[in-house]
């Protein structure tokens, strides 16, 4: 869990984060929006404390992040940026091995780790282990910053534009990689993004920033039914708004009773991707079924086009 309060940074008497409070609780993954030069990298730094605020306070896991030295907490703490920030003298093993070693590991286990990691994120550990980050391509290099974040299970992980440099499949990969790795060891996770489809697709709640203050912090259906000013509506995309509405939620919840004719459509499939397929298809309703196969009912394109609106 992250607790900010009251949080400020001013440089040269110019205040680039302004009286921030929010949490990020246990286990969940808040994502951070807003416009170039709000603040988000700030905000995000002076958690790992490479940069001291100005005033307010920081707890992790109820904490004072004053209470420990920065480079204890940046151990504790899983990094990871844009820029991906890997060591350019050390191997790529090395780069993900370097917490766990700090802390001590026994080899099998970096051993093993490392290896996973790789495998993970689709880099072959017989191929790439020994390469160092020159011999990388950039999105190659991203994910090794990310492997290497992750490295030590830190129960916090904050990532800055972590995908910015990936291509979209991989990109997609990457982020499903994420949520499964979040989902089974529970980690806190604060990530800063310009892309908006990741805020929404990640994000358990959504932080909007405009010139170093928290307009909104809330989750993502809340902020694209409520914005709360025009601002966060324009940052959201309101064009976009029905579709990021229908991404949110799957079939399951809009299944009704009754026969359709067609492929069917499993219950987890979102209603985005639902209505895009009916569309493409020119059906105007299809059969769904659970995960095991069983017959569930039916969705229709009528149903789907009212969930997609501001009524729901
Ligand atoms: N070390 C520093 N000294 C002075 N000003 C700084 C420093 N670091 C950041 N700033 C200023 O603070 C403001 C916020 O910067 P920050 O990097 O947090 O924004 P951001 O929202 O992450 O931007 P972007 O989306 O462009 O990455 C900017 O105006 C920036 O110029």
């Amino acid at each position: 869990m992250i607790e900010i309060e009251n949080l400020s940074k001013i440089y040269d008497g110019q205040t680039v984060v302004e009286n921030v409070s929010l949490k990020v609780p246990a286990g969940s993954i808040t994502t951070v929006v807003g416009t170039s030069g709000s603040g988000k990298t700030t905000l995000l730094r002076m958690i790992n404390r490479l940069v001291e605020p100005s005033s307010g306070t920081i707890r992790v896991n109820g904490e004072d992040n004053r209470a420990m030295a920065p480079h204890e907490l940046r151990r504790r703490i899983g990094y990871a940026i844009q820029g991906h920030g890997l060591f350019p003298h050390r191997t790529v093993f090395e780069n993900i091995a370097t917490v766990p070693r700090l802390l001590g590991w026994r080899r099998t286990r970096i051993y093993e780790k490392v290896h996973s990691l790789l495998e993970l994120f689709q880099l072959s550990p017989a191929d790439f282990s020994g390469r160092y980050p020159h011999e990388l391509s950039g999105g190659q290099q991203q994910r090794v910053g990310v492997a290497r974040a992750l490295a030590a299970e830190p129960s916090l992980l904050l990532m800055d534009e972590p995908f910015g440099a990936l291509d979209p499949i991989i990109r997609a990969k990457a982020q499903d990689d994420l949520l499964t790795i979040q989902r089974q060891l529970k980690t806190t996770i604060l990530l800063v993004t310009h892309d908006m489809e990741e805020a929404f697709q990640l994000g358990d709640r959504i932080a909007v920033m405009h010139a170093g203050r928290l307009v909104q912090y809330a989750k993502p259906e809340a902020i694209l039914r409520h914005p709360a000013s025009e601002f966060v509506s324009s940052m959201v995309g309101s064009v976009e708004r029905p579709f990021r509405l229908l991404s949110l939620g799957t079939v399951n919840s809009l299944t009704e009773p009754g026969e359709a004719q067609g492929d069917a459509f499993f219950e987890s499939l979102s209603q985005r991707d639902a209505l895009a397929r009916l569309l493409w298809e020119g059906r105007d309703a299809a059969p769904v079924v659970t995960e095991n196969g069983e017959r569930a009912g039916r969705v229709t394109l009528a149903r789907l086009i009212q969930s997609a609106s501001e009524a729901g």
